[in-house]
């Protein structure tokens, strides 16, 4: 039904974006559709900044971070009177829908802009898996990589001092960065925003293996948690041990998607622009079991999503 529509990226940039706008612009030609890319998330829709797109403007891009179309945050779509201009904009520019690649802050412009007779299919792209309909976002496993490369290296000069390493990884409120990260780092703790942590317990955890020779650890912390300075002192005087702290920061963000972001997100984008060719919107594409889905965009930000308590069983019986 859909004979034109649009594609954005809103919030933060994650990678494997790139290669979803690139295939909701692919799947949407070879249905025949007309497809424009909006730059700059709502605010392009509410200043006009729209690209005509056809196969070649979305060539040469699978394999890079970031996004294409830029991104940004939009604090006008947050009232009525931003999303009402945005509606009359998509009709005015013959608009029958537009796939939103970002995160719950992205889905909820989604639903309004829906609302009022603009289907929009939310597709979830950011680095924190913490969107709950879905076990899994487009950016999580490049994410994760990168903080994982990153650890090890600091491992490297965490040995050869003897020291203790906290790394703080981004995840804003979530710590599955963190916990996933942990684990494949060989972490001695790990410290979410989900979990309760008991800093003396980690201390004392320390200097009980530090008798069986061990000299040197490593400690993630979610960016969440807010406390990274200051658990890297406490565990310096608690434990003699010289500890240094690493924020990671927005390196995590960035560089070529890994195979699972790229294929997942060809996945999502191509489920997006199915639904849109039906004239169907007000959803979230997701995967459940392994799967391709999508949800009411109202439903899915009313769930909530279990943390990965079990990994910590196994971190804490494995590191030490
Ligand atoms: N409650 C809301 N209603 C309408 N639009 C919203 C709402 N919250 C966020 N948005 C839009 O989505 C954009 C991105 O949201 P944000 O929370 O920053 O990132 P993310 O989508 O990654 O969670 C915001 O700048 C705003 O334009
Ligand atoms: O780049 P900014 O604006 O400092 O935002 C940092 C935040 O963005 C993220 O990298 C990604 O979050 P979103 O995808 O929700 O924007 C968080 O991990 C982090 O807390
Ligand atoms: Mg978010």
């Amino acid at each position: 039904m859909a004979k034109k529509i649009g594609v954005l990226t809103s919030g933060g940039d994650a990678p494997g974006m790139n290669a979803a706008v690139r295939a909701v612009c692919r799947a949407a030609l070879a249905r025949g559709m007309e497809v424009v890319g909006i730059k700059r998330g709502y605010n392009g829709l509410l200043n006009g900044e729209i690209i005509e797109m056809n196969a070649r403007t979305v060539s040469n891009i699978i394999q890079r971070g970031g996004t294409c179309l830029y991104t940004a945050r939009c604090p006008e779509f947050r009232n009525k009177e931003g999303v009402q201009k945005g509606a009359d904009k998509c009709r005015e520019i013959g608009l029958d829908g537009i796939v939103v690649i970002g995160g719950d802050g992205s889905f909820r412009g989604a639903a309004d802009l829906s609302a009022m007779g603009i289907p929009c299919i939310g597709l979830p792209g950011t680095i924190d898996n913490d969107i709950s309909c879905t076990e899994y976002t487009i950016g999580y496993d490049t994410a994760m990589n990168t903080a994982m490369e990153m650890i090890d290296k600091i491992r490297d000069t965490a040995q050869s001092h003897d020291r203790c390493s906290v790394v703080e990884v981004m995840g804003r409120n979530a710590g599955y960065i963190a916990i996933n990260v942990g684990l494949a780092v060989g972490a001695e703790a790990v410290i979410t925003p989900e979990e309760d942590y008991d800093l003396d317990a980690i201390c004392a955890k320390m200097q009980k293996v530090m008798k069986s020779g061990k000299t040197h650890f490593l400690i993630v912390v979610a960016e969440g948690v807010g406390k990274t300075e200051e658990i890297t002192k406490l565990i310096q005087e608690k434990t003699g041990v010289e500890t240094r702290a690493t924020i990671l920061g927005h390196v995590q963000r960035g560089g070529s998607p890994t195979v699972r972001d790229r294929v997942i997100a060809t996945q999502m984008g191509y489920h997006a622009v199915e639904l849109l060719e039906k004239g169907i919107g007000n959803r979230v594409v997701g995967m459940r079991d392994n799967k391709i889905y999508d949800v009411d965009i109202q439903e899915a930000l009313s769930m909530t999503k279990p943390f990965e308590d079990e990994l910590y069983a196994i971190l804490n019986d494995t590191a030490f």
